[in-house]
Order: C-alpha cells, then sequence, then structure tokens
C-alpha cells in the first residue's frame, strides 16, 4: 500500500464573477420550479457536489443524480447515493451514464414521484395540469449539457470536456410533459479542502491550469496506486515495481514518441497526455471520494515536486 502527503498544496477555490451571478438566477427562479436536479460526479459524488447548492435551493425536493457512473465503482456509487439520500430532505436520487444512455428513464419517473410526494405534503389534492419544472444545477462539467441533451435529444445545450462552457439560464421545453432549466456550473464559493480541490481538478470542474498539471497528474497517480489500478500504466510500457516517479513519466513519454530536441523527454505534453487519458476513462472505474473522509493515510511520504519519488510498490502480478 503507497501513501501519499498532499498537504503542502494550498487550498484552490475559484468563483469567478458569473457563478455568483448565475447563483442568484438560481434563487430568483426557484419559485418557478418543482424540482431541483443536482448534478455531481459518480468519482467524487461529495468533492463535486456543491452542497451550498443544496442549502439554496432545500424549499424543493431535491433529486440528487450521480453521473458518469461509467468511470465509477459500482458499489461505491450506489453507497454514496444511498448516504446522501438519507442525509438530505425530501431527497432521491438516480444513477446515470449519460454517454450510454443508461438511466434516464430514472430521472423523470423518480422527479414526478418527488413532486407528487410534495405536493402531498403541501395538501395539494388537484393533479398538476402543466409539464413539470426542473431546474438542473451542479459544479461545471458534471454533464449537465449532455444529460439534457440525452433527455432531449434534439442536442440544444453545448458540451466539452472544460469547466465553464454553459454561461446562462436557458429553459428547454421536452417533447414529453417536461420543462428544464438548465444553469451554468457553479463552484461553491471559497477554497475546498486541498484533496477535494484536487479532485475537482481531476474531472475537469476546476480549470486544470489553476492548481497545475504536474500536481494533477501526481495525484492521479496516487489515486491509481492507491485503487492498486495498474492496468493503463502497464498498457503504456510502466514496469512495477516502479523504482522512481520520474521512471513512470520518462517511460510513457518514450512509448508516445514525446520528445523535445536533443531527445529529452517532453513531460509536459505527456502530463498533457495522462490527464486527457484519464478524462477519456482510460483508467477505468475509479472512485476517488472514500468514506468517511477525505485524507489519505499517510505513513509513506511522497516529497514533492523539488524530491525524488520512491514509491515502493509490490506488484503481485510480477
Ligand atoms: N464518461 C462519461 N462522460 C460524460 C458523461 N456525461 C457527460 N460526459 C462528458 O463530460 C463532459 C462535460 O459534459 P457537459 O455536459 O458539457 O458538462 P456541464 O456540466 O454541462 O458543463 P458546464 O457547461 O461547464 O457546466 C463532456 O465531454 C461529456 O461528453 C457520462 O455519463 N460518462
Amino acid at each position: 500500500m503507497i501513501n501519499f502527503d498532499f498537504s503542502f498544496v494550498k487550498g484552490v477555490g475559484w468563483y469567478p464573477g458569473h457563478m455568483l451571478k448565475a447563483t442568484r438566477d438560481i434563487r430568483k427562479q426557484l419559485k418557478l420550479v418543482d424540482v431541483v436536479m443536482i448534478l455531481t460526479d459518480a468519482r467524487t459524488p461529495v468533492s463535486a457536489l456543491n452542497e451550498g447548492l443544496i442549502k439554496i435551493t432545500s424549499t424543493k425536493p431535491t433529486l440528487i443524480v450521480l453521473n458518469k457512473a461509467d468511470l465509477a465503482e459500482d458499489e461505491k456509487t450506489l453507497d454514496w447515493a444511498e448516504h446522501l439520500k438519507s442525509k438530505y430532505e425530501n431527497c432521491d436520487y438516480v444513477i446515470t451514464e449519460t454517454i450510454n444512455r443508461r438511466g434516464l428513464k430514472q430521472i423523470t419517473n423518480t422527479a414526478r414521484q418527488l413532486i407528487k410526494e410534495d405536493r402531498k405534503k403541501k395538501g395539494a389534492t388537484r393533479p398538476l395540469f402543466r409539464p413539470i419544472r426542473l431546474m438542473i444545477a451542479g459544479v461545471p462539467n458534471v454533464g449537465k449539457s449532455s444529460l439534457i441533451n440525452a433527455l432531449n435529444r434534439k442536442k440544444s445545450a453545448r458540451t466539452g470536456p472544460r469547466p465553464g462552457v454553459t454561461r446562462s439560464q436557458q429553459w428547454i421545453t421536452l417533447a414529453d410533459d417536461m420543462e428544464l432549466l438548465d444553469t451554468p456550473g457553479i463552484m461553491p464559493p471559497g477554497n475546498p479542502l486541498v484533496e477535494c480541490g484536487l479532485r475537482l481538478g481531476l474531472i475537469n470542474a476546476v480549470k486544470q491550469d489553476l492548481i497545475g498539471k504536474s500536481l494533477l497528474v501526481t495525484y492521479l497517480m496516487s489515486q491509481a496506486f492507491k485503487h492498486e489500478n495498474y492496468a493503463y500504466l502497464k498498457s503504456l510500457g510502466v514496469a512495477f515495481p516502479v523504482k522512481d516517479y520520474d521512471d513512470i513519466l520518462t517511460t510513457i513519454a518514450a512509448k508516445m514518441g514525446y520528445k523535445l530536441p536533443g531527445d529529452e523527454p517532453d513531460i509536459r505534453k505527456t502530463e498533457e497526455f495522462i490527464l486527457r487519458s484519464y478524462t477519456d476513462g482510460k483508467f477505468g472505474k475509479m472512485t476517488l471520494d472514500t468514506p468517511p473522509d477525505f485524507q489519505a493515510p499517510g505513513d509513506v511520504k511522497i516529497l514533492w515536486p523539488d524530491a525524488k519519488i520512491n514509491l515502493d510498490i509490490e506488484d503481485e502480478e510480477n
């Protein structure tokens, strides 16, 4: 087991002006909607949840959608989903893989059920004679626009693997009796916990350059080793046990042919490739948020960035 220490990293906050405006707009529009659908990333269900949003919208039933479940460990996703459901009032969850169109039907069914229960609680006796209205919110890049497009099929919302693609609110009428209010991705103000921030960087909810790609790659490696997730690294030629952290990058650079003039490995390009591979799901299913807290255990320390890193890894297959 390898343990990593990232305690030297400073907080990584990101709260540009358009997010403040978007938060105010959400408050204003709240009275128009029946259910607030909060998307999170199944790899980081809590780090990417933005609990502040749940508080702001707590007068409405909440549907938590754990999206990108294709990239997370199934059992842990279910554990987290049940945990979140029990934590918040008037709340239910759906697990989705928008990319594979998985879980879409459950969204409409669960939203309708939440509305029914909410109306009953408020003493409403007649059915709702208008389309149901959902607001969709969450931190950047969790898949809000992709989900809307998947539900809509008309592909009206812009998507992209970068945070902050959606900049304003927009109402979208679905063919079904349902209307959706899309909102821009919103981070909580202030600095999240260090590990939480690193996770938000890895999933592209925070701009990776704000945190630093080298640091994110080191963090990704720490997670891959913690999960004993070696398959993709092996496919890139990395031999285990790894003696030196730099070996990982130089091996991958050689494999990919990333060279600088003079045949030096192009580490920057290699780091970008590794992060892109992670975004593309090449590391397989890996849940980053681990209950009960976010602290990595620390009996073996990785010194970064100036010291060489010795990874004392045993690989059972070798
Ligand atoms: N693997 C995987 N990727 C997904 C899934 N859903 C969305 N994505 C990808 O995630 C990236 C971000 O998706 P968007 O729909 O643009 O995210 P967003 O939340 O609208 O982003 P902002 O506009 O920044 O708030 C895109 O590259 C999508 O293709 C999913 O279920 N699985």
